[in-house]
């Protein structure tokens, strides 16, 4: 072989094993690949898609790209999303994934939990905390085969994020999640450098949940029948409400666990260990809906189907939801989540 050549082919394996992981990274998605989150781009995606939630956009905005931008963050970031149903939790859950993996919610660095569905029996608790040779057919129909397996959630959050240290981790109905498994997923959300030699300072964890959503509500309705517009709520007038709901917790953390353990009711209520350890960064409040947001969610499912917008239906499909309190009928009990479904009655060729 002339030396020319084989130089040439050397350069050639050497450059293709330097770039390797970029040109591996054409064919499938990297955690290295993530977007770089632009503010304006999360921004804009804010403003266009959610509707009656200006809290919501602000906290979420700044946390999130003020997080990202920061090269050495001293713990992961904690988002508390707190609201009535339908409201946008899930919905900004997956905007924000969206901004930062190409896939978004199908994304290998982003995982979804819902507790009753991945952690529905309360007896099983040191079975999902701690390792064991424990099989449950109705969880391998779902897939999880991390906890099929006997794996702990534990070391199940440990190897995502040692594979991804920007991995996201999304668990909705944190207030039926039973206070052992947030024990669990405690010593993740703190300021260690590393645990066991993996860091979990750059990833994001977003917690959903119903709780406070009644005192969230009340402040919305004060402020709606002293005639002022609820963007002038602040987060300020919403601190005293959610404080409640925090201080109700740590009454009830007080219960022995075997208690909190026969009484289902009480495993709403589990903020206070994350919270008396400052390890939740912000509680982001969702307002409940009102009937002009529904018409806002109507209208923008109408043209995802393809049709023109007709106000008339649009109308009509609002007027079905219920609304409370039953006296002003002020806010959707429901937010915009079966506007949806109702739609289909109108378009059912
Ligand atoms: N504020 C909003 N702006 C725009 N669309 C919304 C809003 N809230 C809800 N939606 C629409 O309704 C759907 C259902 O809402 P979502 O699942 O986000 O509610 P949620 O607050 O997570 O409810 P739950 O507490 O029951 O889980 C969303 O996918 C979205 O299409």
């Amino acid at each position: 072989v002339e030396p020319i050549s084989l130089g040439l082919a050397l350069a050639g394996v050497l450059t293709g094993y330097i770039s390797y992981p970029r040109l591996y990274c054409l064919f499938a998605e990297c955690c290295s690949q993530k977007r770089s989150l632009s503010r304006e781009a999360l921004q804009k995606d804010l403003d266009s898609k959610l509707f009656g939630q200006h809290l919501a956009k602000k906290v979420i905005l700044n946390a999130v790209s003020g997080f990202i931008s920061n090269p050495k963050p001293k713990k992961p970031l904690t988002l508390s999303l707190h609201g009535w149903t339908g409201t946008g939790k899930n919905f900004v859950s997956k905007i924000i994934a969206e901004n930062i993996y190409e896939g978004g919610l199908n994304s290998d660095y982003v995982h979804l939990f819902v507790a009753t569905l991945h952690f529905p029996h309360i007896s099983n608790i040191t079975l999902y905390k701690a390792r064991a040779e424990f099989w449950n057919p109705s969880w391998m129909m779902l897939g999880l085969g991390f906890l099929c397996g006997g794996d702990q959630l534990q070391s199940w959050i440990r190897g995502n994020v040692s594979a991804c240290a920007r991995s996201i981790f999304i668990f909705d109905e944190m207030d039926k999640m039973h206070a052992g498994l947030i024990d669990a997923i405690k010593p993740y959300l703190d300021y260690y450098d590393n645990l066991d030699g993996v860091s979990y300072q750059k990833a994001i964890f977003i917690f959903l949940s119903n709780a406070g959503a009644e005192r969230i509500t009340d402040v919305a309705l004060d402020f709606w029948r002293n005639g002022k517009q609820r963007e002038e709520i602040k987060l300020r007038d919403m601190e005293p409400a959610l404080v409640l709901v925090v201080l109700t917790s740590l009454a009830n953390w007080s219960l022995p666990s075997a208690i909190l353990a026969r009484s289902p009711r009480l495993r709403g209520f589990w903020h206070s260990s994350l919270i008396d350890r400052n390890l939740i960064d912000y509680f982001v409040p969702f307002l409940p809906l009102e009937y002009k947001h529904l018409k806002m969610c109507i209208r923008v499912e109408m043209r995802a189907r393809g049709y023109e917008v007709d106000e008339d239906i649009v109308s009509r499909v609002a007027e079905e939801m219920t609304f409370f309190p039953k006296e002003e009928r002020v806010f959707s009990d429901k937010g915009c989540k079966t506007v949806f479904t109702k739609l289909d009655y109108y378009y059912d060729d």
